[in-house]
Parts: structure tokens; sequence; C-alpha cells
């Protein structure tokens, strides 16, 4: 008999047919209010899920008892509890690799664009508020030869080390579990504290899965260590940062600006004072989302959620 398998994000029609060729599928473009019965019903029978955006909740897998393996068409794992995957002994397969350079593009889209105020002073243009030669008003700072402070060298970490290193001449600083010496080699990268790094960058770049160890890493005590001209990026998980101390380092000019892609809540709420400050640049979580990553990224997990249902060794388990 074919296995049963959930889909809860729209797939390409070609996966699907991959999918269907091998398993009984069911399927939901994502997940609300109005569908989340019949997502809860179909996974009482399901042998695997693939899908993205959406907390996946033990209450959830609980109604699954014959689930073998998650597929989540992304790299972080943070919808999950791994805890319960390993207990459970269920397989959480993710999409690691695929999407490293779209995302190094998407922050440094952010260095940019912070620094050199694009967003504001685009629509200063197009409000037709541009009248004369600019002056020191619409300067903004520079990026080449300054400190970046990367916070997690990993995958994504080191591809925009890359960039800042070979692209922009900048000294780069990291903090990370453990030392990373390619880095230091090809890049130059310094590894230091993490108090050092947030004292001496020009660019503080977070780049951390989030799990207990990371929620709220960087709050008030952090935003207070770094430089007055300092622009803070994030395109990992919004909750690696208290967001309310952000706000407050943003309104009383501890920092000069911030460059983000991810919220403590998606979508950002249209109330929140960041959508009010000239010095942010917020991006609608986009890091990996160009056509072709987001095809790979689908392939790859599609891949992996096969593999996983034929019993084969899974090309990218995350538990
Ligand atoms: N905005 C977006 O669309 C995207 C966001 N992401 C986020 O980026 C995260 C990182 O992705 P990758 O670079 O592929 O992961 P990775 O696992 O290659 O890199 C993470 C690095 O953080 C380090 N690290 C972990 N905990 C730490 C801690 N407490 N202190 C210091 N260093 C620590 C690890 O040693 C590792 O080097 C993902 O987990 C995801 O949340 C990823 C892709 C797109
Ligand atoms: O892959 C991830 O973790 C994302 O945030 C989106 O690509």
């Amino acid at each position: 008999m074919k296995p049963h398998v959930v889909v809860y994000k729209k797939l390409p029609e070609h996966l699907l047919q991959r999918l269907q060729a091998e398993c009984n599928v069911t399927l939901f473009d994502r997940i609300t209010q109005d569908n989340r019965a019949d997502f809860l019903a179909a996974l009482k029978t399901a042998h695997g899920m693939i899908g993205a955006s959406l907390p996946i909740t033990n209450d959830m897998l609980e109604g699954a008892p014959q689930l073998r393996i998650a597929s989540t068409i992304s790299v972080g794992v943070d919808n999950f509890d791994l805890d319960y995957f390993r207990r459970r002994g269920l397989m959480l397969a993710h999409t690691p690799g695929v999407l490293t350079e779209a995302t190094a593009d998407t922050i440094f889209a952010l260095i940019l664009s912070t620094a050199r105020r694009v967003v504001e002073l685009a629509e200063y243009v197009k409000a037709g508020r541009w009248k004369g030669s600019i002056g020191e008003a619409q300067f903004g700072v520079n990026v080449h030869g300054k400190t970046l402070g990367l916070i997690g060298m990993g995958r994504i970490g080191s591809a925009v080390a890359r960039r800042a290193h070979h692209g922009f001449g900048m000294p780069i600083l990291y903090h990370n579990r453990r030392p990373d010496p390619e880095a230091e080699r090809e890049l130059d990268a310094r590894y230091v504290s993490q108090d050092e790094l947030l004292a001496q960058a020009d660019f503080v770049c977070v780049m951390l899965p989030l799990n207990a160890d990371t929620e709220r890493l960087i709050g008030a005590r952090e935003f207070a260590l770094m430089k007055r001209s300092a622009i803070f990026i994030n395109a990992s998980r919004g909750r690696i940062v208290d967001e309310a101390a952000l706000i407050e380092a943003l309104q009383d000019k501890t920092i000069y600006g911030a460059g983000l892609d991810v919220f403590e809540v998606e979508p950002l709420p249209a109330e929140s004072p960041l959508l009010q400050l000239p010095n942010v640049v917020a991006l609608p979580h986009i890091g990996s989302a160009t056509h072709e990553t987001r095809l790979a990224m689908a392939e790859l997990a599609v891949s992996n959620l096969l593999a996983g249902l034929r019993g084969e060794p899974v090309p990218h388990l995350a538990v």
C-alpha cells in the first residue's frame, strides 16, 4: 500500500506528481483557520508530512500515530520540538545549503540598504520630494572597509563573510559555538567573544538557529554594548532578539539603524513601531525567496521525504 503524505504548502506541479507516483497525497496549499480541522484529520493516517511556515505542535503530532517523517521546506527547524521527535523516533528532514547563497544576498541587501538608506531615499524620490541637489540630510554611511561582526558563522554566516571580505574589503569578527579555522584562513576572520564583537563591529549580523540557547540572545544589554553608529542585521529568526529592546535602541539612537527580515510575530503587525522608524529596513521574511532557490528547497524536501518513506538514507536529517 502506498504511504499517505500530507502536503501543507503549495508545491510545484512536477513535485506533486513525483509524490503522487509513490504516495497517496492530501494537499493543502496553506493551513488557515478554515481548513485546520481537515489538516488535523488528514494527519491521523499520515506516514509523512511536508510543508513550511507552520508551527507543528506536539499535540498535532500526537494525532498522527503512524507518522514516520516530517520534511520541512526550510533549513530552520524551530517550528518543531526536536526532543519530541527524538523521543518518538521520528525523522525530521530540512533543506540546508541550497538556500545559503540567496539568503546571504538578502543579508547583503539589508546591509547596503540600511547603511545607504536606499528604501527611505527611493521613497523620497517617488514622493516627489527630490527638488534640488541632495545634502547631508540624505547622506548614509560607508559599507566598504567597515567591520562586520557575525554572530553565527555557519553556512549562511560564512557566505555573508565571503561577500564582505572579497567584495567590500570588510574586516570580519565572528562569534560561534566553536572557532572556524577555514574562515580565519580564507577570510582573515577573527574569533572574539560576543561582547567584544558587539563593542567593535560596525555591522552586527545575527545568523543563528533559534533554540533555547539563542532565544532573546540580543537584548537591551547587548544593544547598549554596540557602537552608537552600529547597524544591526537580523535575518535568522525574530525571537533571537528582544524586539521591544531593539525598538527602544532604535528610537533613542543607542544604535544607528537595523535591517530586518524576521520578527517576533510574522507577518509584522501594522501597528509595530518598527514601521514608523526611518532607520529601519523591514522585509517580509524573503531570505531565500527567489524562484530558483525556493524550487531547489522544495525539490530537496521532496527527495528527503521520499527517501525517508522508502527506508533509504535521508539526505538531510535535522533529527
Ligand atoms: N530569513 C530567512 O529567510 C532565512 C533564515 N534562516 C535562518 O538562518 C539560520 C542559520 O542557517 P544556516 O547558516 O544554514 O545554519 P548553520 O547551522 O550552518 O549555522 C548556524 C551557526 O550558528 C552557530 N551557533 C548555534 N548556536 C550558537 C550560539 N548559541 N552561539 C554562537 N553560535 C551558535 C553554529 O555553530 C553554526 O555555526 C537557520 O536556522 C534559520 O533560522 C535560514 C535561511 C533563510
Ligand atoms: O529556511 C528557512 O529557515 C527560512 O527561514 C526560509 O527559507
